[in-house]
């Protein structure tokens, strides 16, 4: 139990009254990072809106425990101030708070102006929190979010949708100095949805889990997982639901 971050047990959960996790079951190991394939519409955001516990996202049954405490019922501010970050899919625009007022409320490092920089940034100072902010810049804005955050569990939602490949390096060389910072005592666990797989090259994975139907179907590793779903989809047999080498 000592080395386990976060333990998930038959979790359901429904949204708008509708049943879309049907018995998750996960463990996550401190300082490991899981990978999460799975077709459109399969929960993959649902899981981790209700790991973050976002409202709306009902938990019927089961149980989520991070550091052995169940946090399944908690508010996403204390489940945040616990350890657990999320870089949103689709982050929400929160009009009248600059980007940067609202990096350094939540920051927890001393570094951050050389990551508004590394991040490319800077000139989005000044801006509205996503406002009208382009594909790239909302999901370099998510991962300065967690960098400052510094969370022991990091979840990032597709965090390379929609980015041009210079952006994706650019990312996911932040998303490794949060996930193996050599200032912090140990390595961060991760727990990443990805589509293309791009991110694979940038970050050790040391598990990956296909989701299907508001379940994990199959778990193993994770390159030998992405490679099977590019060539025979997301089903038990293939093609049963991504269909061909399509993945995303
Ligand atoms: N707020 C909501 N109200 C109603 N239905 C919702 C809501 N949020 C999610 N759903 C539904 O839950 C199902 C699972 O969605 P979810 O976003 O978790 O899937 P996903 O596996 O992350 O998909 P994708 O790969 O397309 O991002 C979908 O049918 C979606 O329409």
């Amino acid at each position: 139990m000592g080395n386990v971050l976060l333990e998930i047990r038959d979790l359901h959960v429904a949204v708008g009254g509708r049943e879309i996790l049907r018995g998750v079951e996960l463990t996550v190991p401190r300082g490991e990072v899981h990978v999460l394939f799975g077709p459109n519409g399969s929960g993959k955001s649902t899981l981790l809106a209700a790991i973050m516990g976002l409202p709306g996202f009902t938990i019927t049954r089961g149980t989520i425990r991070f550091r052995g405490e169940r946090i399944d019922g908690l508010a996403p501010d204390a489940i945040a101030r616990l350890g657990i970050g999320l870089a949103f899919q689709r982050p929400p625009v929160i009009r009248g708070v600059r980007l940067e007022t609202f990096i350094r409320a939540i920051s927890r490092r001393a570094d951050i102006k050389a990551e508004f920089a590394a991040l490319h940034l800077d000139a989005l100072r000044a801006r509205e929190l996503n406002l009208g902010f382009s594909g790239g810049e909302l999901k370099r804005s998510e991962i300065l979010k967690l960098y400052a955050q510094s969370p022991a569990l990091v979840l990032l939602d597709e965090p390379e949708s929609g980015v041009d490949l210079e952006n994706i390096a650019l990312i996911a060389e932040a998303i490794r100095r949060i996930l193996h910072d050599p200032a912090a005592r140990q390595a961060s666990a991760g727990l990443i949805i990805t589509h293309t797989g791009y991110i694979l090259d940038y970050v050790a994975a040391d598990r990956g889990h296909v989701f299907l139907d508001g379940r994990i179907v199959r778990s193993g590793d994770v390159r030998a997982l992405f490679q099977r779903i590019r060539a025979g989809g997301y089903g038990e047999g293939g093609r049963t639901t991504a269909g061909g080498s399509h993945v995303g």
